[in-house]
């Protein structure tokens, strides 16, 4: 949803035909011995020569990275003890080696391109390419894969690379694992020098040495040889190593882990200070916020003068009341989400009055479970996962993402955000049922989810749900709405841009499409909001764009939804498909004629002529339509008759400046009582019913609020009041309103940035 699509752009179709041309010639040698044409220092050479040359393409002056998603097989799901081992010389072509395990060392330093690359030989010494795939960028920068490092790869898939050469590929971060030196499946031929039979003691303080120098880790690795090994830890020296280990964890993201370690800590003292400060953080970074103040009033209660814990408490209760309330301090959102890079928040979900539940012909949907009224917090949801591109530096994570079997490209940063989806399941698989859920299509997944204590992740079933429930977001809806507004190319063009950022996030995921959408996705750095755009009832489904109809510059035609497999059967589109083909056929015409004289009409300076013809188009524009706009909003006409109340405005002509206002907002369908001039005085204005939600509306009501401070100042107010609620909806919140708009900005539209 709002993702860099390129699956229609020819020079892009162009590279998924050759990969399919590739993949085919590939599959043609399916189960075809290799014939190696290099030598072991060939391959290792070329390697290097390649490591030290660099990369691929640009985009924009970027780095592009393409991305091929090869097609789908399933994670390994069988024990090790099942699995056979075998060697280089055993494996075939593009297969996967179903049964077996294969055990190679690296014999190179790493290179990073879209996969972490490295070249590895088995015990007889023959190499390969290893490329491991949605593996995080640390793995080839902390220690853990180095020259000389052991590793098992289940269940083994060799392929033909894009360069002919040949490659061990992993996709699933389940299928391969680092093996320690000490671990009897590494042959005595390559094990250092053995370190079996030292004190739990020297395991320790091997490990305590690494956390030191952040390779956090190998210090997990060094205080779980102290447990596994036969170093007979004492109770008290085991408690400190599982402690010392849950902070190891806590540092790389494993909180799942980090819990474990703490709980059995607890177990043997439940009070222990630096169990229980752990434990909080640990459930903290879950998100489980109410479980985290528990232990902190335990902490609290015990150690008052930890002042560290007493800062993370306070931390926690914040979240804690945004998590329950929906109150978020948001000018201190908007900052910090302008300034820090990635954007990623410290900030709770909040859901509010909604619920997932079966729809009759849509799968699931997101409904309502009480009234609310226009421009209310339905709910504010923190990423999932988020993958940010900044435009504004040298270094890219932008990649083209191809995928042969569904015939999709997206340019942005979805590689990356499979990667960190991945990575997230792998290390808190507690978190695996929130996004697993997230509807994939006709993609079955494997049913096991965890094999000898490791959690079984399959990057296809990531792919395939990442592609049908991503969003692709900007920094800030605040600034996309001004650079809208300001219609500013440059700035319209890195905002654009910046929706290469993308995220998943899963409660917003539930709701289906409609074009006729009754409520409205905006963002903060990566917490996204859902307001209503209209007053809702109990049990009303929600129902939002993905992707904005009628964009400018648009043709007049249904929205192009392939992708999620489905065709919109909202109203407005009901309508285009009745709509007879002579009235279509003038409709298109006229919308032409209209875009066209609209654009004059901006670049002259006598417009009489310009408003009076684009008038007459109008006009004719509205008997094109059969229904009632009330019923069916009219797409194609809001934003001329927008930008006749503007000139109208600017020209001092109130009367003119609120008819057109009203003819704006009457065309996307609202239905308004009160406010026409000659105005009653004490007759209030009301909209009686919402209709679409546009970023310009905010000005068109800030256009009626600037002219009946002239004509009806009584309604001064309640105009401004809309324009706030239609701020709120479009950018997320309302507090930076008055530093947005203002009634006595020089703009007729009331905006007073640029
Ligand atoms: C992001 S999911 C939305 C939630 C989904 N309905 C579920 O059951 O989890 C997108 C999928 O929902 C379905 N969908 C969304 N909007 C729809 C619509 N207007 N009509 C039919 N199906 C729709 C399509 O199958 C689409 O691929």
């Amino acid at each position: 949803m709002d993702t860099h699509d390129v699956s229609q752009v020819s020079e892009y179709m162009q590279a998924l035909q050759r990969q399919k041309q590739t993949l085919q010639n590939a599959q043609s040698r399916k189960g075809q011995k290799p014939k190696p044409t290099k030598s072991r220092d060939q391959i290792i050479m070329q390697f290097m020569f390649r490591q030290m040359m660099g990369r691929n393409g640009t985009v924009d002056g970027h780095a592009l990275r393409s991305s091929f998603v090869p097609p789908a097989y399933y994670p390994s799901v069988a024990p090790l003890s099942e699995l056979k081992k075998v060697l280089i010389k055993d494996l075939t072509l593009e297969t996967h080696h179903r049964g077996s395990y294969i055990l190679v060392r690296a014999v190179t330093s790493t290179d990073r391109m879209t996969a972490i690359m490295t070249v590895v030989e088995d015990e007889k010494g023959n190499v390969l390419m290893l490329q491991l795939y949605n593996q995080e960028e640390q793995l080839a920068t902390d220690g853990r894969l180095v020259e000389r490092t052991v590793m098992l790869i289940k269940e083994p898939y060799l392929k033909i690379m894009a360069d002919g050469d040949y490659g061990l590929r992993v996709d699933h971060l389940s299928d391969i694992r680092f093996i320690p030196d000490h671990d009897p499946l590494v042959p005595s031929a390559w094990k250092g020098r053995s370190k079996g039979h030292a004190s739990a003691g020297f395991w320790k303080i091997k490990g305590n040495d690494f956390f030191n120098q952040a390779a956090y880790y190998l210090a997990i690795d060094w205080y779980t040889y102290s447990e596994a090994l036969d170093s007979s830890p004492t109770v008290e020296e085991g408690l400190t190593i599982r402690l010392n280990r849950a902070l190891a964890c806590l540092k790389t993201h494993q909180f799942d882990a980090a819990l474990c370690d703490v709980e059995l800590t607890l177990s043997n003292n439940g009070s222990s200070e630096k169990a229980l400060f752990r434990k909080s953080q640990a459930l903290y970074y879950l998100q489980r916020f109410q479980e985290s103040c528990e232990v902190h009033k335990v902490l609290s209660n015990a150690y008052p003068n930890n002042t560290a814990a007493k800062s993370e408490f306070e931390r926690a209760i914040a979240r804690l009341a945004e998590e329950r309330s929906g109150k978020y301090p948001f000018r201190g959102l908007q900052r910090v989400a302008t300034k820090r890079r990635p954007p990623l928040l410290d900030h709770a979900t909040y859901t509010g009055p909604v619920s997932v539940r079966a729809t009759e012909f849509r799968g699931r949907g997101l409904f309502t479970t009480e009234a609310v009224r226009a421009g209310d917090l339905l709910f504010c949801e923190k990423a999932f996962a988020h993958a940010f591109h900044d435009d504004t530096s040298e270094t890219t994570n932008l990649s083209l993402l191809m995928n042969t079997e569904t015939q999709t490209m997206t340019m942005g940063t979805q590689a990356e955000l499979i990667s960190l989806i991945a990575q997230k399941l792998y290390k808190n698989p507690s978190l695996m049922s929130t996004f697993t859920d997230l509807y994939h299509g006709s993609y079955t997944p494997v049913d096991i989810s965890e094999v000898d204590g490791i959690p079984v992740v399959d990057t296809f079933l990531i792919e395939r749900t990442m592609s049908l429930n991503c969003f692709g977001c900007p920094v800030s809806s605040r600034a996309s709405h001004i650079a809208t507004i300001n219609e500013n190319k440059a700035q319209l063009e890195k905002i654009k841009k910046q929706f290469h950022s993308c995220g998943i996030w899963p409660l917003a995921s539930y709701i289906n499409h409609s074009c006729y959408s009754n409520a409205r996705r905006s963002f903060i750095g990566d917490m996204m909001l859902v307001r209503a755009t209209q007053d809702l009832p109990p049990n009303a489904e929600l129902t939002f764009w993905y992707q904005t109809p009628l964009k400018h510059d648009t043709q007049i035609k249904p929205l192009k939804l392939q992708h999620w497999g489905f065709q919109c059967s909202c109203l407005i589109c009901q309508d285009l498909h009745e709509t007879g083909g002579v009235d279509l056929t003038k409709r298109r015409r006229l919308f032409a004629d209209l875009v066209k004289t609209h654009q004059s009409l901006l670049r002259t300076r006598k417009q009489s002529a310009g408003i009076a013809k684009m008038e007459g188009i109008l006009a004719t524009l509205e008997k094109t339509y059969r229904r009632p706009s009330s019923e069916v909003p009219r797409l194609e006409i809001w934003e001329a008759y927008l930008s006749l109340a503007a000139v109208h405005a600017t020209s001092s002509q109130p009367g003119k400046a609120i008819e057109f206002a009203f003819k704006t907002l009457k065309s996307l369908g609202y239905v308004i009582e009160g406010g026409q001039i000659p105005h009653t005085p004490g007759r209030k204005l009301l909209v009686r019913e919402w209709g679409l939600m546009m970023d310009g509306l905010v000005g068109c009501w800030m256009i009626l609020c600037r002219m009946y401070c002239d004509v009806a100042p009584d309604l001064a107010d309640q105009a401004e009041d809309y324009a706030r609620t239609t701020y709120r909806i479009c950018v997320g919140e309302d507090e930076t309103f008055g530093d947005t708009y203002s009634r006595f900005s020089n703009q007729v539209n009331g905006l007073i940035v640029a």
